[in-house]
């Protein structure tokens, strides 16, 4: 597979003007999905010289309307907040619905209202329970130079995968356990089924 390159950054000040982040596209990428890093300079005095970097599957419910269904809008929360913190970058991958896409997962989640679990509902539509190929974050990381990280996340599979494409893990860094009525179940099924390192109150 051919090597990414850096396409274009571009400077964008966001949550209203208070931290400055920087949006990089790349050259090469063929499935054409457009994924985006976002670069965070790193506000601490005392920085870490490897960047912590976040892998951010794509929800559009979860992101931009802050669904409770899922805990993925307060997970980026917490990336921008710790990310602009310590140096390190966001990879915000274009993979909606663990890779199913957004109509699949609507479906997806009338199967969960019957009473499936987050894995078998997508097992139900004939997809796959993760479609999700991290390889990609790895060449956008080697695009930017970047061959070591701390990764912030509690799935192991994001941390296996980084390592079989070359990126050294340094580090796990868990990310808060944003559980609620809402998403217990699906949080849950994740710790059951594909090992999260997640842990109840
Ligand atoms: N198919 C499907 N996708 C879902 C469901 N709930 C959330 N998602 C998708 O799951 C992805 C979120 O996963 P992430 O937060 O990146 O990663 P993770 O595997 O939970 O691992 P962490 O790094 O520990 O957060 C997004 O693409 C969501 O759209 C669901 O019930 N069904
Ligand atoms: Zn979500």
């Amino acid at each position: 597979m051919d090597q990414l390159t850096v396409k274009r950054r571009v400077v964008i000040p966001v949550r209203a003007g208070d931290v400055t982040a920087e949006f990089i596209s790349f050259n090469g990428d063929e499935t054409g999905k457009e994924h985006i890093a976002i670069s965070f300079d790193g506000t601490s005095e005392q920085k870490n010289e490897v960047p912590l970097v976040r892998l951010h599957s794509e929800c559009l419910t979860g992101d931009v309307f802050g669904s409770g269904r899922c805990d993925c809008g307060e997970q980026l929360d917490e990336a921008i907040d710790r990310i602009n913190e310590e140096g390190g970058y966001i990879l915000y991958l274009r993979q909606e619905g663990r890779g199913i896409g957004l109509y699949a997962k609507l479906e997806a989640y009338a199967l969960q209202d019957q009473g499936y679990d987050t894995y078998e509902a997508n097992e139900m539509l004939h997809l796959p329970d993760d479609g999700r190929d991290f390889g990609i974050a790895a060449r956008m990381l080697k695009a930017l130079g970047v061959n070591k990280v701390r990764l912030l996340t509690n799935n192991p599979d994001k941390a296996a995968q980084l390592t079989e494409n070359e990126i050294d893990v340094s580090e796990l860094v868990p990310t808060a356990v944003h559980v609620n009525q809402h998403n217990r179940q699906y949080l849950e099924a994740k710790a059951r089924r594909k090992q999260h390192t997640l842990k109840f109150d």
